[in-house]
C-alpha cells in the first residue's frame, strides 16, 4: 500500500510541561512523526507559586502548542497526504478546568483577565483548593442524601472540579461573576478544533466527568442542586450551565472546523474525537486489558484497570480515584487510582543535594547527574541494606485515600547513612507507595493479574523498575512506546475516524507492544515483604500525628483551645 492509500490519524497529548502529537499510520500504528512543545508561560514560572500549591497554565500555552506541533508532524512527513488524516483525538492532564464565558473562552483570553491567574487553567496538581475538598467529603457524608463520592473512591479531592471551582469563586468574585461555566482542558481543545460556540450541546468528556466532578447515571448525572447549594448557592445555579449527558473517547465531537483547517493545513473532514485523560489514553497506548494494572509512572503515577460489569458491578472500591463506565474501554468499567510524587520524589531529594551545588557554581550537567550517579551507587548496595525506610508522601497522597495534607518523612538515620542509602530508601517508598494500590484493589475485590509500566520513569530506570517487580512481587512489562498517552489518542482517534470499528479492534493493529519485562527475584520479594510493614507502619504514625496536629488547629481557631 503506498504512503497516500494509507490512513493517518494525530494523537495529541498534553501533559504537564508540554504537549506533542503524534503522526500515526493506522494500519500498523507506526508513529511516522512527533513534535514537542514545551509551554513558554509555564516554563518561566508564571502565574504560579509552588509555596502556596498553586499551579496555573494560560490557554495561549496549549493554543501555541496545538498549532506548533500538528503543523510539525505534518512537515516531517511529506509522504503523507494531509487528506489522509482521518481524525484527531486528545487527550490532556486533568482535572485541569478553567473558567468560560458564555461563548465557552477562557476568561484569560478575554479584555481584562488576560493576567488573572484565577482566569486560567488549574492544573491538576494545583492543591490550593485542600479546605474546599474537604467541605465537600464532609458534606457528602453528613448531608443526609446519597454520598456522590462513592463511585469516586469515597473521598473527593482538591486535585478535583468541584473543590477547585468553589476555591475560584470564594476567592475571586470578578471571575465568578464572569463565568458562565467551566470546561476541562481535554473539553476546550475539542471544542477549539471544533469551533464550536456553544457550550450547551458540546459532548464532554465521561472520563473527565466521572472521574472528577461526581457525574453518575445512579442520580442522573451531575450532583444534584440541594447538595451543591449547601456548599455554595453559585455552585447549584453553575450546575445548569453545565451538562447532563457525557460521551466516551471513541465518539465523534464534531469536524475540524475552516479556521483551524486552514491553520493547520487539514481538510475540515478530519473528525475530532472527544477527549479524554492522559492517564486513560495511555492505558489504550499501553493496550489494556482485563486486570492488567497499566502504571503510567512519571513525575506522578496513574494506575489504571479495567473490569468487567460483572466484576465491578455495584461494588464501590474505596480510596481510589474513581470508577467510571467506559473512562478507558467503552463497555467496561474504568477504575483509576494514583501517587500524588512519584519521580516527583526522586526529583525532590535530587533538588535538596543541588541546592548547595548551584550555590557553588555546578553546571546543569552536574545536576542532572545527581540521579543517575545515585542509582549506579544505590544499585551496587545490597538489597537488605535497608536501615533507612521513607514516606513517599512529599506531594500528599492520591491513593488509596486522598490526603493532600500528608507529608513525607524518613526514618533510621544513623551516621552511616549516606546519599545512595538515602536514595534506595526514595525508590523504594515511591514502590512501597504502588504496593498499597495494589493491595487496596486486590483485597477490595480486583484483582491484578499483570502489570504494565509506561512514562518517563519505566522507560530510564532499570533500577526503579526492578525494585517495583520485587516489592509488588510481579513482572512488569515496559511499553515499548515512548509516548503511549499520545499513540492511545491515537488509537481513540481511528475509531473516531471510522478506521475500526472499536478501540480494541484499534489497539489490536496499531499497539507497540513491549520491550523489557522485569522479573521479581524471589530473594528481594521475601526482605521487601518486612520492609513494607515498617512503611506501613511509619505512614500510620505520620498520618496520626497528621491528624491530631490538624484537630489542634481547628480548635484553636473554631477558639476551643
Ligand atoms: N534516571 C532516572 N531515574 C529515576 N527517575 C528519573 C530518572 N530520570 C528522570 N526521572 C524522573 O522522571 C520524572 C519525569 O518523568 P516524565 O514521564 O518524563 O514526565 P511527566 O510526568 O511530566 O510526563 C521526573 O520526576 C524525574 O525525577
Ligand atoms: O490525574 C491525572 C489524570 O487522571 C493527571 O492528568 C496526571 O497525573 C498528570 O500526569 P503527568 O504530569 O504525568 O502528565
Amino acid at each position: 500500500m503506498s504512503a497516500n492509500q494509507k490512513k493517518y490519524v494525530i494523537g495529541m497529548d498534553y501533559g504537564s510541561d508540554s504537549c506533542r502529537a503524534l503522526l500515526v499510520d493506522t494500519s500498523n500504528g507506526e508513529e511516522v512523526a512527533t513534535s514537542v512543545h514545551y509551554y513558554q508561560r509555564w516554563k518561566e514560572g508564571k502565574y504560579c507559586n509552588a509555596s502556596a500549591n498553586q499551579f496555573r497554565q494560560h490557554p495561549l500555552d496549549y493554543l501555541e502548542g496545538l498549532e506548533k506541533t500538528i503543523k510539525e508532524v505534518l512537515a516531517q512527513a511529506p509522504n503523507v497526504d494531509p487528506q489522509s488524516v482521518e481524525a484527531i483525538s486528545v487527550d490532556t492532564t486533568g482535572s485541569t478546568p478553567v473558567a468560560v464565558n458564555e461563548q465557552g473562552i477562557p476568561l484569560a483570553l478575554v479584555p481584562g483577565f488576560e493576567e488573572n491567574p484565577n482566569a486560567m487553567f488549574l492544573l491538576w496538581k494545583d492543591h490550593t483548593a485542600v479546605q474546599e475538598a474537604d467541605e465537600i467529603n464532609h458534606l457528602a457524608k453528613t448531608w443526609g442524601g446519597v454520598d456522590f463520592t462513592k463511585y469516586e473512591g469515597g473521598t473527593y479531592s482538591s486535585e478535583w472540579f468541584w473543590s477547585k471551582i468553589l476555591h475560584v469563586i470564594r476567592e475571586d468574585q470578578e471571575v465568578a461573576q464572569a463565568a458562565h461555566s467551566w470546561l476541562e482542558h481535554c473539553d476546550w481543545i475539542p471544542y477549539v478544533l471544533t469551533g464550536a460556540s456553544t457550550l450547551a450541546d458540546f459532548k464532554r468528556s465521561r472520563c473527565a466527568a466521572g472521574h472528577k466532578a461526581m457525574w453518575h447515571p445512579d442520580w442522573n448525572g451531575l450532583p444534584e442542586k440541594a447538595f451543591l447549594s449547601q456548599l455554595d448557592v453559585r455552585l447549584a445555579e453553575l450546575r445548569d450551565r453545565l451538562f447532563e449527558a457525557t460521551y466516551t473517547a471513541d465518539d465523534v465531537a464534531g469536524s475540524l472546523c475552516p479556521e483551524w483547517a486552514e491553520k493547520l493545513g487539514l481538510s475540515t473532514d478530519v473528525k475530532i474525537g472527544v477527549g479524554t485523560f492522559d492517564a486513560h489514553s495511555g492505558a489504550v497506548g499501553g493496550a489494556i486489558t482485563a486486570n492488567t494494572l497499566v502504571k503510567v509512572m512519571g513525575t506522578s503515577t496513574c494506575d489504571m484497570v479495567v473490569g468487567s460489569y460483572e466484576e465491578v458491578g455495584d461494588k464501590c472500591v474505596r480510596g481510589i480515584c474513581g470508577q467510571v463506565d467506559g473512562s478507558i474501554l467503552p463497555g467496561m468499567v474504568g477504575l483509576e487510582a494514583g501517587q500524588s510524587g512519584f519521580g516527583d520524589v526522586l526529583a525532590w531529594f535530587k533538588n535538596v543535594l543541588a541546592w548547595p551545588m548551584r550555590q557553588s557554581g555546578a553546571s546543569e550537567a552536574d545536576i542532572d547527574a545527581i540521579i543517575p550517579n545515585l542509582t549506579a551507587a544505590a544499585e551496587k548496595l545490597a538489597v537488605e541494606d535497608g536501615q533507612v525506610v521513607a514516606l513517599d508522601w512529599v506531594n500528599g497522597r492520591r491513593t488509596p485515600d486522598a490526603n493532600q495534607l500528608l507529608k513525607g518523612a524518613i526514618q533510621g538515620l544513623s551516621m552511616g547513612t549516606d546519599a545512595p542509602r538515602l536514595f534506595k530508601a526514595m525508590v523504594e517508598a515511591i514502590c512501597f507507595g504502588s504496593k498499597a494500590i495494589v493491595d487496596r484493589f486486590e483485597s477490595e475485590g480486583v484483582p491484578v493479574n499483570a502489570v504494565v509500566g509506561m512514562g518517563g520513569v519505566a522507560k530510564k530506570s532499570r533500577f526503579v523498575m526492578q525494585t517495583l517487580a520485587d516489592i509488588l512481587n510481579k513482572p512488569i512489562q515496559v511499553v515499548t512506546s515512548h509516548q503511549a498517552p499520545a499513540l492511545g489518542a491515537a488509537m481513540y482517534a481511528a475509531v473516531v475516524g471510522g478506521v475500526y470499528a472499536s478501540v480494541g479492534e484499534a489497539m489490536e493493529h496499531m499497539s507497540s507492544g513491549f520491550d523489557k519485562v522485569y522479573q521479581p527475584i524471589p530473594s528481594n520479594v521475601e526482605f521487601y515483604q518486612q520492609q513494607y510493614e515498617r512503611y506501613y507502619a511509619l505512614g500510620q504514625f505520620v498520618e496520626s500525628s497528621i491528624k491530631t496536629e490538624n484537630e489542634q488547629v481547628s480548635s484553636v481557631e473554631a477558639g476551643v483551645l
